[in-house]
């Protein structure tokens, strides 16, 4: 595997097509990997990138204790056959007076995770447009888990023309249903025990769906089980059209159970398919 830690490396190190992408945040556990094996199948070359983005964290965020380890993430991705890292600084990925952003405009970025972090949105669809531009990749990988993040990249690739596939990845879950993700580092033994507790709001809403159940009565069930754990504090909880994101009155074929909160140590994001 190939290091780049520059835009001129990676210009260097890049074959002229058969690319698919992972872009990730680094600190990677096996939902990461889970885009590299798809993406591995599906292309004759992968390129992976680590970068935490400042862009997309509002000021009194995370950034700068966002879990990072390049020698273990590169170890990683090593041993999972990828062929190229790209690792920039942030100058590198913006130089001194950079100043333009790209903005998908409407519900799909004003609702929910765009209502909690404003700008979040317009900091992805800017990272994400520019790491396109210098990859430039024929498909690129993005998890189920941050679930708008998907519906927002999607949205951009189809108004700018971007020449590539979006690929969206099935989520990966620890054995008792909290989805994989960095940020679960940050909880303490006695929280990561609770922090099931948004998968487990999700498949109740789920098992009211599909037994007939309504809209209002499957959010009555997950509200139910959020409510049994009173150290989360959840932004919202919705069951929302597939493509759009709006919420929904009566199911359809796809809808979306979305959930999000804060445990003291964390905030956590995680969604489902409540309704086939
Ligand atoms: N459990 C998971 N299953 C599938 N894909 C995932 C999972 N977790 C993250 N991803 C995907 O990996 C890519 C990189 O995500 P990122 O580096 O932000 O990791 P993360 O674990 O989501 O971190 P965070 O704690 O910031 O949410 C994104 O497309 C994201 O959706
Ligand atoms: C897509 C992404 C790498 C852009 O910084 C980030 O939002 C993430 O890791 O999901
Ligand atoms: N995985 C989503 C990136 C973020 O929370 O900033």
């Amino acid at each position: 595997m190939k290091l780049a830690r520059t835009v001129a490396e990676l210009k260097a190190a890049l074959p002229r097509e058969g690319v698919g992408f992972v872009p990730t945040m680094g600190y990677l556990h096996r939902g990461h990997l889970a885009l590299v094996e798809r993406a591995r199948r599906e292309n004759a070359f992968v390129v992976v990138s680590i970068f935490v983005n400042p862009l997309q964290f509002g000021p009194g965020e995370d950034y700068h204790r966002y879990p990072r380890d390049l020698d273990r993430d590169a170890a990683l991705l090593e041993e999972a056959g990828v062929d190229l890292l790209f690792a920039p600084e942030v100058a590198e990925m913006y130089p001194k007076g950079f100043a333009t952003r790209v903005q998908v405009e409407g519900p799909l970025t004003a609702l929910w995770e765009g209502e909690v972090r404003p700008g979040h949105f317009q900091g992805v669809a800017t990272v994400v447009a520019r790491l396109f531009l210098l990859v430039r990749p024929e498909r690129a990988y993005f998890g189920e888990k941050d679930y708008q993040q998907l519906l927002v990249i999607r949205k951009m690739v189809r108004d700018l023309g971007f020449p590539l596939e979006v690929v969206g990845v099935p989520t990966v879950r620890e054995e008792d249903g909290l989805a994989l993700s960095s940020r679960n580092v940050y909880l303490s033994p006695e929280t990561r025990k609770k922090a099931s507790v948004l998968y487990r709001a999700l498949m109740a809403m789920r098992e009211v769906a599909l037994s007939g159940g309504s809209v209002a009565q499957a959010l009555e069930a997950g509200e139910r089980v959020l409510g049994e754990v009173p150290e989360f504090r959840p932004d919202y909880l919705a069951i929302v059209h597939p493509d759009t994101l709006l919420p929904l009155s009566r199911l359809v074929p796809g809808a979306r159970g979305l959930v999000a909160g804060r445990f003291p140590e964390a905030r956590l994001i995680d969604n489902l398919e409540v309704y086939p």
